[in-house]
């Protein structure tokens, strides 16, 4: 499925549309792909590939998707052989590669190895889930590159000073993900590492002071939820952001964040490379949202998931109890329902999960409301889970902006239950509605072992990019493998559930919920 304008040039490819990043001119079969927003680092610009030709749409991808390296800037930097080995418990500066060692000879990862975006080989368009056109539904190989150590490195250890930093609202895991920053920094040799307190504000509030990183220090981090270092909204230019790095000799950044994150990171990527700074950014996406494009997921999404079972579990105990009994579950999720749709789909209980890809009629014979009369009447109690963004159509927007610039949401979960209760009065029905806001709950823990394992991969692999000499990227788990983007091929917009996906009919057919689509 492609999205965008094919007349007006304004292209963009949905998550599941890879194949092509761009509008197809069918009448002339080219497609125009859309350049990067990164000034200096762009390796495309804007272009016509010739759709016939599947060697062309695949390389092209390939150049799309190449990592912005700092050998782009400096091109007579010459690499060193790494510091970084599994086999020693201490970094080991004099330290040279044997290829010919048995023991290490797989331990490197190579710069031209790669990690299929897609998988599945479908054989028709109409296949479930295909995101494949024409009657061939060829398959392209799609590659992106395989995160993971290098055998040369682009810094010397000793000349590297390290920063940390936290922005967005918390999530589950951050702290471990720091943790294995610091660990693997130290193992190449690292002694200078800072945390930046509280997001990008610390780059600019002179009142807030760098905090010292050592592996002593983040020991036991990862025992608590939360971030060592703090997070915040909003705030910052690019340019006092570079300065502060400048000023405090920081040739190593990386940045723990969301999608507005990502866009500040690699701001402040494009702006290091325009002044000529050797400074690598590295990015690992952090949101319980998981609206990050192309990976499998983001940390803390999970913990999320699981820590949203209490609330789920709770509503239903509730409802089941009373006497018609109605929960309503609200879960985060500003513009992408991935939350309350996993959540559903692991609870069982859920029997109406709604999200804001797939907008809701709350009244009429195919509204909620009367679906929820009908569970009363045949099984006594009901669950519904709702998205924070879920069915913001249905009330005045607030039309406000957070500091970072994120909307300001109407409070969906409040007026829906508000909704039953009239419904119920008006209909002459008892009912007894219970209404759960876990919100901060879910994202306010500690990460469960699924997720301490990403970040601890994901926190490795950010620091192998960084002396591997790339930036202006981040890393995610692409097909079960650990891979490197460029930011603005995960940022080009959020990743949203996409209604005609596998997933979402799984899940409503788990929550045997009917359409309530609005109808004209
Ligand atoms: N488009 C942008 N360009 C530069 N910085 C941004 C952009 N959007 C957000 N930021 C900054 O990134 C930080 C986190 O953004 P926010 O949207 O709150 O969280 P998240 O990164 O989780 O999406 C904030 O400090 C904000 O100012
Ligand atoms: O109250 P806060 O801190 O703004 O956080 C609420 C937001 O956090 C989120 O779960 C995640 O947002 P970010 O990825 O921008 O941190 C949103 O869905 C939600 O609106
Ligand atoms: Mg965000």
């Amino acid at each position: 499925m492609l999205a965008g304008d094919p007349s007006t040039g304004s292209c963009y490819a949905t998550p599941s549309s890879l194949k092509l990043w761009g509008c197809v001119n069918r009448s002339r079969n080219f497609v125009r792909i859309r350049g990067s927003s990164s000034s200096v680092t762009s390796v495309l610009s804007a272009e016509r590939v010739d759709l016939r030709d599947e060697d062309e749409i695949e390389a092209d991808f390939g150049r799309k998707f190449r990592l912005p390296h700092i050998s782009d800037v400096f091109p007579d930097l010459e690499p060193l052989p790494t510091t970084f080995s599994v086999k020693s418990s201490y970094p080991l500066p004099d330290y040279h590669f044997d290829d010919e060692s048995k023991d290490l000879k797989k331990m490197y990862v190579h710069n031209d190895d790669r990690v299929l975006l897609k998988v599945i080989e479908y054989v028709s368009p109409t296949s479930a889930g295909a995101d494949c056109e024409g009657e061939d539904c060829k398959f392209r190989h799609l590659r992106v590159w395989r995160a993971g150590p290098r055998k040369k490195i682009y810094i010397r250890p000793e000349e590297v000073k390290a920063a940390i930093v936290t922005c967005g609202g918390l999530c589950p895991g951050l702290n471990d993900v720091i943790r294995q920053i610091v660990f693997t920094l130290d193992k190449y040799g690292v002694k200078n590492i800072v945390g930046i307190p509280y997001g990008y504000r610390g780059f600019f509030d002179d009142s807030l002071s760098d905090i010292n990183l050592t592996t002593h220090y983040v020991q036991n981090i990862h025992l608590s939820g939360g971030s060592l270092l703090g997070v915040s909204r909003g705030g910052g230019q690019t340019s006092d952001i570079v300065d502060s790095l400048e000023k405090r000799g920081i040739n190593m950044l990386f940045v723990l964040g969301g999608n507005g994150t990502h866009a500040g990171a690699n701001a402040i990527h494009d702006e290091c490379w325009r002044r000529k700074m050797k400074v690598m950014v590295v990015c690992v996406p952090k949101t319980i949202d998981n609206d990050i494009l192309l990976m499998d997921k983001t940390f803390g999404f999970d913990t999320a998931v699981e820590a949203a079972q209490r609330a789920i579990s709770a509503a239903y105990i509730e409802a089941r109890s009373a006497y018609h009994g109605i929960g309503v579950v609200k879960l985060m999720g500003r513009q992408s329902g991935f939350i309350a749709q996993y959540a559903s789909l692991a609870s069982g209980h859920v029997n109406a999960c709604l999200i804001p890809e797939v907008p809701f009629t709350l009244h009429g014979p195919n509204g909620l409301l009367v679906y929820l009369e009908h569970l009363i009447h045949t099984q006594g109690s009901a669950v519904v889970c709702i998205a924070e963004g879920a069915g913001q159509e249905l009330l005045p927007p607030k039309g406000s902006k957070d500091a970072s610039g994120n909307p300001v949401l109407s409070d969906t979960g409040v007026y829906l239950q508000q909704q039953i209760k009239n419904h119920f009065i008006a209909a002459g029905t008892p009912a007894d509605v219970k209404y759960i806001d876990p919100t901060y709950m879910i994202r306010a823990c500690q990460a469960n072992s699924s997720d301490s394992i990403l970040c601890t991969v994901l926190g490795q692999n950010a620091v192998h990019g960084a002396f591997a000499g790339f930036s202006g990227i981040t890393v995610g788990l692409c097909n079960t493998h650990y891979a490197y983007f460029p930011i603005p091929q995960v940022i080009d917009h959020p990743r949203r559930v996409d209604p005609s996906s596998r997933m979402w009919h799984r899940c409503i057919t788990s929550t045997g919920q009917p359409d309530f689509t609005p109808r004209a």
